[in-house]
């Protein structure tokens, strides 16, 4: 794979083994989230299309689909470009990527196409390429983030309660968006994220730090995408080429301008990682390029807001004395525009109307009057108004004279653009050696940017450090989306798993809080990997490689997959893809089938994920599973609480939520008829469901009651599987294999009050 982002001038070559779903493939491209997917013709042939390219269709709908000649997939043309194209600061990209022929193929028809549609070519040696494998960063498959809720919102688009709207304080489109790929892509190296967070730490403790920054980022310009401007060669030379390279003149001039007081407010600091930021702005090369711009650009020549401001600076960014044409054209201009001020002052005068001059991109220069639109009538304006527009109290017009004046306006731009724009290309190619420095520039900037943010955040809650240690332990964890869009502060939960005790199953009524819970462990491990503080009183994290979850969601009709084909799928793909290091999330696993086979389905996979070192969180209404902890030393059941309040006016029981997690299994029986009860179910449905459920519990009691044999089987069975599952963790302390014995046979002798009839020989 080998994408760019028109907007900074990168590009990222990826190469790695995928299985047969392509998840690597399509997680990959949603963190992308491409405009445009680029495929070879042969993958879609009409009627015998690759199943990558079904399956990239089908996940990307909305997606630009462009396929391109087989031939241009052309390994050594790849070669050739990125040798041709990187940036002497990449260029050890060429040795990781010389044998990895399949990115070199598609770097090689992806910048044939750019170049095709942009009608422009990069600069030699302008580009940062860079390899990344999948090994550097967590994976989290794209309905995981779509799950917790990572940059969208399942229930309402719009709004911001994600994870990203969490963090997001950041200042510039490139701290943006570098939040945005962290989010979805967490590190998973300790001693990076270790930095992070001592950076984070630092701004924390120095406000002076911390505010001075901050109001130096947020200065800063798009570096990315100036920068991707400034790498590209226009093949024709058009006016709007021609201005935007000026307007671009001007931005690098005034990012330039900030990196001294960049430097100044990072001076003093002592965490390592500003230390190196601050290192990286020393380089010469920023004040070289600033000085050599500055022999020919005019030092007050700034981004300012305001078109007619902008036009402004870009007609006299140039300074005077260095083309006596480009001038005079200027002293046209200016005179142009005097002449526009004082016809409509004349206007003004003759008509005693309040008239002003105005600009607007479109229409050039117009005259503006406010006054009371009630009083006045368009048609008692004089004739030679023309083109009236009314907005609110304001009416906009302009005149022939106006138009004809705008028109020689403009001609005279257009020569002021092509003279400056011609000294400006002189400048360019004279700074484009040292341009790359602007690639350190940019990392910096939207680095600090994020961690800024991270900071931010942490002000505005009681977050905290996160450590990583072999085990998950949070003490007083929180949702963090939660925490933002309700009034109250959620109630906070303690979590706790080791690879001794890797799997917890939850349970709890419905709307207790368990997918809640689930989410926020999740949110937590992503929010640590990438550096940030963590909403808990403490927090200890394993680094995660992968975060599967599994959360029910409505059926899926765009898909036409059942809620069941949906749930196996997913969980297909955990067992397939999980390993030891991963972080497991399973809201609730069979329901879109009957009981039995739920409670199968369920077990099986609950004894899969146990055999590896995964960590685990499985929710489930299924009390059968919970079961599972006689069997398995490295499960734990908890459940969340709920109290009965008598609720007076209606006379029947009311459930309070606690939101409390506790340890063990519910308690609560029948609790989906009570839910039915509190919401408005007729009462009489509700109280025939009552009776069926008495009547089917009975008759399964009856059922079991009736066959001895069955029951005693039951018992020797569980028994023999338990006594084998002690066996083989043997290498427990001889005391504490003796006491889960008996407490093994105490709690089947209370499940089964028959065992103690069966023979001493079965039990033995
Ligand atoms: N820790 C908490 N603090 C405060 N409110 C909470 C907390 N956890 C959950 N809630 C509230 O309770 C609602 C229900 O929670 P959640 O969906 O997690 O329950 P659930 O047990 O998964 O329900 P179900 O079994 O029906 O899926 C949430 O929308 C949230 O508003």
């Amino acid at each position: 794979m080998a994408s760019i982002d028109l907007k900074s001038p990168q590009i990222v070559l990826s190469q790695f083994a995928d299985n047969t779903t392509y998840a690597k493939v399509i997680t990959k491209l949603k963190v992308l989230s491409p405009l445009e997917i680029i495929m070879s013709n042969t993958a879609c042939v009409v009627g015998n299309s690759t199943k990558l390219f079904t399956l990239v269709t089908e996940n990307f709908k909305n997606v630009n689909f462009t396929t391109v000649q087989r031939k241009y997939f052309n390994e050594t043309k790849g070669l050739e470009y990125i040798e041709q194209l990187c940036t002497a600061e990449f260029s050890s990209v060429l040795m990781e990527v010389q044998s990895r022929y399949y990115c070199l193929a598609a770097a090689a028809a992806l910048l044939k196409y750019v170049e095709f549609i942009q009608n422009s070519v990069y600069a030699p040696k302008s580009l940062k390429i860079y390899f990344q494998g999948s090994e550097q960063t967590a994976m989290i498959d794209s309905s995981s983030a779509q799950n917790l809720e990572l940059l969208i919102n399942n229930q309402d688009y719009r709004n911001n309660h994600t994870l990203f709207g969490v963090l997001n304080y950041t200042k510039t489109a490139g701290g943006s968006r570098r939040l945005r790929s962290n989010i979805l892509e967490p590190l998973v190296d300790v001693e990076t994220i270790n930095m992070r967070l001592d950076c984070v730490q630092e701004l924390l403790q120095d406000e002076e730090l911390f505010f001075g920054l901050q109001s130096v980022i947020s200065r800063f310009l798009d570096t990315e995408q100036l920068l991707s401007v400034l790498v590209q060669i226009p093949k024709q030379d058009t006016v709007n080429a021609a201005e935007s390279k000026i307007t671009n003149l001007i931005y690098l001039k005034h990012t330039l301008e900030l990196v001294d007081p960049l430097k100044g407010t990072l001076k003093n600091c002592s965490t390592p990682l500003l230390r190196a930021y601050y290192g990286s702005l020393e380089d010469k090369r920023f004040g070289l390029i600033l000085e050599k711009i500055k022999t020919v650009i005019n030092d007050d020549a700034r981004y300012m807001k305001g078109c007619l401001n902008m036009r402004t600076q870009k007609c006299y960014a140039v300074r005077s004395n260095i083309s006596e044409f480009l001038d005079i054209a200027r002293r046209t201009y200016t005179e142009i525009v005097d002449d526009i001020a004082g016809m409509i002052s004349q206007l003004s005068e003759k008509y005693s109307l309040p008239l002003r001059t105005s600009f607007s991109s479109s229409r050039g220069f117009f005259i503006q009057m406010t006054t009371d639109c009630a009083a006045l009538s368009s048609d008692q304006l004089p004739p030679e108004f023309i083109k009236i527009s009314k907005v609110k109290n304001s009416y906009s017009f302009t005149s022939a004279d106006l138009i004809k004046m705008n028109e020689r306006c403009q001609e005279s731009l257009r020569e002021i653009y092509h003279m400056t724009y011609m000294i400006v290309c002189k400048l360019l190619s004279e700074i484009y050696e040292d341009i790359h420095c602007l690639y350190k520039l940019s990392d910096t900037v939207s680095m600090l940017d994020m961690l800024l943010s991270f900071a931010h955040a942490c002000t505005l809650s009681d977050y905290v450090r996160p450590e990583f240690t072999d085990t998950l332990a949070i003490k007083q964890g929180w949702h963090p989306i939660l925490e933002k869009i309700s009034a109250e502060k959620p109630v906070a939960n303690n979590t706790y798993i080791t690879e001794g005790s890797n799997v917890l199953i939850i349970t709890g009524p419905n709307m207790s809080g368990k997918s809640t819970y689930l989410k926020q462990i999740a949110l937590c491990q992503i929010m640590a990997q990438i550096g940030s503080y963590v909403p808990a009183e403490y927090a200890s994290f394993r680094i995660a490689e992968q975060i599967f979850t599994r959360i029910s969601t409505d059926d899926d009709i765009e898909t036409n997959s059942s809620t069941f084909m949906k749930e196996m799928k997913e969980i297909a793909y955990i067992l397939h893809n999980a390993n030891d290091k991963s972080l497991i999330l399973i809201d609730e696993l069979g329901r879109g089938t009957n009981t039995e086979e739920g409670i199968g389905i369920s077990y099986a996979v609950c004894e899969h994920l146990l055999s590896i070192k995964a960590f685990t969180l499985f929710t489930t209404h299924f009390l059968e599973l919970c079961s599972i902890d006689a069997l398995y030393l490295n499960v734990e059941n908890m459940h969340f609480e709920v109290q009965h309040v008598k609720n007076t006016s209606r006379n029947k029981d009311a459930i309070l939520y606690t939101y409390k997690l506790s340890r063990g299994l519910t308690e609560e029986k029948n609790y989906g008829l009570k839910a039915a009860e509190a919401s408005s179910l007729p009462p009489s449905i509700v109280l025939d469901a009552r009776e069926i459920t008495t009547q089917i519990t009975r008759q399964i009691l009856q059922s079991q009651r009736s066959s001895p044999e069955m029951d005693r089987w039951r018992v020797v069975y569980h028994l023999a599987t338990r006594l084998v599952q002690a066996a083989r963790n043997s290498q427990l302390e001889p005391d504490r294999l003796r006491t889960y014995l008996s407490n093994l046979k105490k709690k089947y002798e209370e499940d089964f009050p028959r065992a103690a009839d069966l023979p001493e020989r079965t039990e033995e």
